[in-house]
């Protein structure tokens, strides 16, 4: 029995407020608690994992600071904010250090960079500030280093942690600036994305002209190296030969725009597509930002091949934006180019953007990358969706057909499509509400409202009855549900989105698209099926159910498998283990969430013929809800947290 290491945990516990969900006894053995494992003589304790169970405030000194015989330690997902302690500098011994998802604060916790055993570091999704620090040279054994959504600023250090060895590597949407080090560019740009101006290898090279007009000294504070010798040795007289080069371009580039914007105004009626809009953009001085800007500014299209005045009418006939009937839309796409835009986020089929357009209309388009498919097997996809598989233009076109055709209240409809060869665009209603991704995982910390259980079992019975009508009625297989695709409608219901794009990309975008959402035979198949639309809906029940994200990219050493994950538990018979912390405070509705839970788990069978259809899941799932209402048609505890909870839930017999 580990009697010091004990009092500290207990130390540690009684000083955090937290949901009651640990029952440390403190007359048995601390390595028989939940969270806590020992070394196999049991003299001390080796791991401390604590994901996910309500921790709140500030990690108080004197406390976890004294297991100093501690190789793994995962707080992650709580509600810790504040400082860490100065003592976790005592841990020497710490491998494997996970706080991602808290709102931890404070500059770069320096007591971490003493702890020259690290492997992994994750402290991801948490409020961090200042600058990274060249300590973590001092790792030299780290593999993974994990710092994105935080606010770190400056530039990055020239770090190179793990001697090389370093395998993963995050610092996307912090405020960075300045180079990126050259020992890091061999990881991918969205390890650096979203920060104020990264520059350098795997991103854009460092321009002098970039460089050197810094907004303002704290904001860059040391200018890369190569970038200040470089501008050391630029002469005079090159310097003006510059400048006079950028007049030049400059005078010309007037000259182009003058020339665009008189061809305009004389063709306008003509209502054609032209796909000249930056020009016109810049004409008005508005500014290419990465995040937000035109819609032709964004890298939406640009090829002159496409301009109209290049091709006559049968260019123009072809370049069209094609509506479905029905619509609600009439806009053109000189329009839509002129829109303002600002991206909603990248997938693994394009990039999203919102886009307001002059008339006020918004929508949301969305760029597809690497459509495996030319135009005539595009437009035919959109009407015979599952039966092609590389596709053309015509396939494409008709996929769209039928897309455009699926009419459903819990479909997200797709309005418009344009295809050329360089540019594919899909134009469909926005959704203000957003996602169920973002509302079951997005702004963590104070301030959040956590999404109560009645709003859960509607998006889910929503979103089921979407992907039953997609099976049943317009056979269409979704591909890649997941909790970023169910989107909520105004009365907030749940809404499928990016409905059956999967044709147009061949076999060779499968892999990575679903992440820990994607059926087991899909692996080896690379083919998805209805069957395993029901297994990724499953794991998507399961998110709902336990508020862990499903993320096969962080699968490794603390990534959540979550169908195996909740198996082991309710094998366990710790059935209440399993479920969101944020649902515990909710009363009377163990009973639902074991039957939702059984669902679940019947969707994520391993053999796909054990799986329901969906139109059973949508059955079983409205005889939940219909057990949910009271006499006025809204069960009331659910909305009550403060009724609290006793937190013990029945295991009733959950088959994996
Ligand atoms: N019609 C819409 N209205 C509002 N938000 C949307 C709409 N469509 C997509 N989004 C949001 O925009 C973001 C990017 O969506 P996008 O579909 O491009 O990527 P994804 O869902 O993350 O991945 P994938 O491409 O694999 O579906 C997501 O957060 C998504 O929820």
């Amino acid at each position: 029995e580990p009697t010091q290491d004990k009092q500290a945990l207990l130390a540690f516990l009684s000083q955090v407020p937290h949901a009651n969900r640990l029952w440390w006894n403190a007359s048995t053995s601390a390595c028989s608690w939940v969270g806590v494992e020992c070394d196999p003589t049991l003299s001390y304790v080796y791991s401390l994992r604590l994901p996910g169970v309500g921790l709140m405030g500030p990690v108080p000194a004197g406390t976890l600071g004294r297991l100093t015989q501690l190789r793994v330690l995962s707080l992650r997902s709580n509600r810790l904010s504040g400082e860490l302690p100065s003592d976790l500098s005592n841990l020497t011994l710490l491998r494997n250090v996970y706080l991602q998802d808290n709102a931890l604060s404070g500059g770069f916790p320096t007591s971490l960079t003493q702890l020259e055993r690290l492997v992994r570091l994750d402290l991801s999704s948490n409020n961090f500030t200042g600058p990274i620090p060249f300590a973590l040279n001092n790792l030299t054994l780290l593999t993974g280093l994990f710092l994105q959504d935080n606010q770190f600023s400056g530039d990055i250090p020239g770090i190179n942690p793990g001697g090389g060895g370093l395998e993963a590597f995050n610092v996307s949407n912090n405020r960075l600036n300045g180079s990126i080090p050259p020992s890091l560019s061999k990881f991918p740009t969205s390890a650096f994305a979203g920060n104020l101006q990264l520059c350098g290898s795997p991103l854009p090279p460092c321009s002098p002209f970039f460089i050197s007009p810094a907004p303002s000294p704290s904001v860059i504070p040391n200018p890369p190296i190569v970038a200040q010798k470089k501008s050391k040795k630029l002469k005079t007289g090159l310097i003006i030969a510059i400048a006079v080069g950028a007049a030049l371009i400059g005078f010309l580039l007037l000259v182009f725009l003058i020339v665009c914007l008189r061809r305009r105004s004389g063709r306008r009626p003509a209502k054609v597509p032209k796909l000249t809009g930056s020009a016109a953009a810049a004409a008005a001085g508005t500014s290419g930002a990465a995040a937000a800007g035109h819609l032709s500014e964004l890298g939406t299209t640009s090829s002159s091949k496409d301009d109209v005045t290049g091709g006559g009418l049968m260019e123009a006939e072809r370049n069209k934006l094609v509506f479905f009937e029905g619509g609600v839309y009439s806009f053109d796409l000189e329009d839509l180019l002129r829109a303002s835009a600002e991206v909603l986020g990248k997938g693994s089929t394009g990039t999203s953007y919102k886009a307001v357009l002059e008339e006020g209309t918004t929508v949301v388009v969305k760029r597809l990358k690497d459509v495996a498919v030319g135009k005539k097997e595009f437009e035919t996809q959109m009407g015979v969706l599952g039966k092609v598989g590389h596709v053309g233009k015509k396939e494409f076109e008709t996929q769209m057909g039928v897309l455009g055709k699926v009419g459903h209240d819990n479909v997200v409809p797709l309005r418009a499509f344009y295809f050329s060869k360089d540019e594919k665009l899909l134009v469909y209603d926005y959704l203000q509400a957003g996602s169920l991704c973002a509302l079951l995982h997005g702004s963590r910390g104070s301030g959040r409202t956590p999404l109560d259980w009645n709003n859960r079992l509607r998006i889910a019975i929503g979103a089921a009855r979407g992907l039953a009508h997609l099976h049943d009625s317009c056979k269409v297989v979704h591909g890649n549900i997941k909790s970023s695709n169910i989107l909520l409608g105004p009365d907030q219901s749940g809404r499928v989105s990016d409905v059956g794009l999967n044709p147009l990309f061949g076999t060779a975008a499968m892999p990575n698209r679903v992440a820990g959402y994607r059926a087991p035979e899909v692996v080896e198949t690379r083919k998805a099926s209805f069957k395993s639309d029901v297994y990724s809906f499953g794991v998507l029940l399961l998110e709902l159910l336990t508020g862990k994200s499903p993320n096969q990219a962080s699968l490794g050493d603390e990534g959540i498998d979550l169908p195996r994950w909740v198996q082991s538990v309710v094998r366990e018979e710790w059935t209440a283990e399993v479920f969101d912390v944020d649902l515990m405070r909710y009363q009377n509705i163990e009973e639902e969430m074991v039957q939702l839970l059984q669902i679940a788990m019947s969707c994520v069978a391993i053999v796909p013929d054990q799986r329901p259809n969906m139109d059973e899941v949508v059955r079983k799932m409205e005889e939940i809800s219909r057990g949910e209402t009271t006499d006025e048609g809204l069960r009331q505890s659910s909305d009550d947290p403060s009724k609290g909870s006793d937190g013990q839930t029945p295991t009733v017999g959950v088959t994996p």
